[in-house]
């Protein structure tokens, strides 16, 4: 064996591989420009479907481009037979990431045109992705609760219909808006490790479909989007906030990462997290929830003074999928029914200007030797 002798960026930290013209992160500003406008002014004033216009399209749109666009979005919004009998036939233990994983393999295979990578060819299967991912996620949450499908509601919003179809009943205007919330924050983070896996099988000339199920596999860990699944766990394990400084002290003890902590680029706090703790204060007040938010100030202040590591994103959204009433393992479905948007326009930059993306390693193992012939 050998030691390695050039400078290797492990995790290609700090390594720029491509320009993007979708987002900016910018952690010295801490802030987030989807194509030049800040996350938060777009959270505020506009929806998710004029997000997912506006990272598709470079512009937000006008009200005859909105209207078309949401029409477009809401007829097609239906669960297809052949994928509801698809996740039909996945066991309820199985992760319900697994089940939009398959879910999306299978609207793939059955679309005869999967193999058509133009960009054309492409908007409308990322679009037709976005209309169709919440009756997948939704249907999967209620199975698993032995409930039926809901069928969509063309009269409602993307955020409405989504919760719609999830707990079978309208939601309150307050839940609607902060669920909508966190899907446009959610919607797109420049190079982040499943839109760069995406990037990845894209730069193959693969198809958007393997794309993007190799995605939904990068998001599912909890360093990643894995990690508002894994925030619940740690708030069900502290119990109450008066639990949270000796939880945090043997937790660091064990050498334990803290879920929904830290940040590859943002070193001094997540741009999004302040936009999305108000969106649960509004939730928390809602639902007459204040202990929540409690235990979510209280592990904050204790993991700053200990380790000055800061929350991101899914610190806040983990709870406040569990105060709307969201089981927790349906937490980063709802991360991918926001994050399409986003994937599929890297898919569409990367093939724009497309090339093998394949990094070199430096071998450290045997020398070479050779097989004993007698
Ligand atoms: C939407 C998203 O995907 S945001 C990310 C969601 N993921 C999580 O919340 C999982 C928890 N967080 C982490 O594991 C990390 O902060 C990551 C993976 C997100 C970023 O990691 P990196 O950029 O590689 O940071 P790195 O691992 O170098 O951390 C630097 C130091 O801070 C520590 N650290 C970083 N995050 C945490 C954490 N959440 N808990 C405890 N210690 C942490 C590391 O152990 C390391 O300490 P050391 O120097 O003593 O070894
Ligand atoms: O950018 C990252 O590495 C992770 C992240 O916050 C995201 O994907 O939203």
């Amino acid at each position: 064996m050998t030691e390695a002798t050039s400078d290797i960026k492990k995790g290609l930290a700090g390594v720029v591989v491509d320009v993007t013209s979708v987002s900016k992160v910018n952690p010295e500003t801490n802030s987030l420009l989807y194509r030049g406008y800040p996350v938060q002014e777009l959270a505020e004033h506009c929806s998710f479907e004029q997000v997912a216009y506006l990272l598709w399209n470079g512009e937000l749109p006008t009200d005859a481009e909105l209207a078309e666009f949401t029409a477009s979005e809401r007829s097609q919004r239906a669960l297809d037979d052949n994928v509801k009998a698809a996740i039909d036939l996945l066991p309820t233990t199985s992760h319900p990431m697994d089940a939009l994983r398959t879910a999306v393999s299978v609207i793939g295979a059955n679309d005869s045109t999967a193999e058509t990578n133009t960009p054309e060819a492409n908007a409308v299967k990322a679009a037709s992705l976005y209309a169709k991912l919440p009756a997948i996620v939704a249907y999967d949450q209620r199975r698993r609760h032995g409930l039926e499908l809901v069928p969509p509601r063309d009269d409602l919003g993307y955020s409405a219909n989504f919760l719609f179809m999830t707990f079978g009943e309208e939601a309150d205007p307050v839940v609607v808006d902060a669920f909508d919330v966190s899907m446009i924050l959610y919607a797109e983070h420049s190079f982040n490790a499943s839109t760069f896996t995406a990037r990845v099988i894209t730069s193959t000339l693969s198809d958007l479909y393997s794309a993007v199920t190799g995605a939904i596999g990068a998001l599912k860990g909890a360093l990643h989007g894995g990690a508002n699944e894994a925030v619940m766990h740690v708030f069900d394990e502290i119990g109450t906030a008066d639990q949270a400084s000796a939880w945090l002290d043997a937790a660091l003890a064990e050498k334990r990462k803290i879920m929904g902590f830290g940040h590859r680029v943002y070193k001094n706090g997540d741009s999004r997290v302040p936009t999305m703790l108000k969106a649960l204060e509004r939730l928390a007040e809602h639902y007459g929830k204040p202990e929540i938010l409690e235990l979510y100030t209280t592990l904050e202040a204790d993991m700053v003074a200990r380790k000055d590591i800061k929350p991101n994103l899914d610190y806040p959204s983990g709870p406040a999928y569990n105060l709307i009433g969201f089981d927790t393992a349906t937490f980063t479905p709802l991360f991918v029914a926001a994050r399409i948007v986003g994937w599929t326009a890297h898919i569409a930059e990367q093939l724009a200007s497309n090339a093998l993306i394949r990094p070199l390693s430096e071998y450290v193992g045997p020398d070479e030797r050779h097989v004993p012939t007698d």
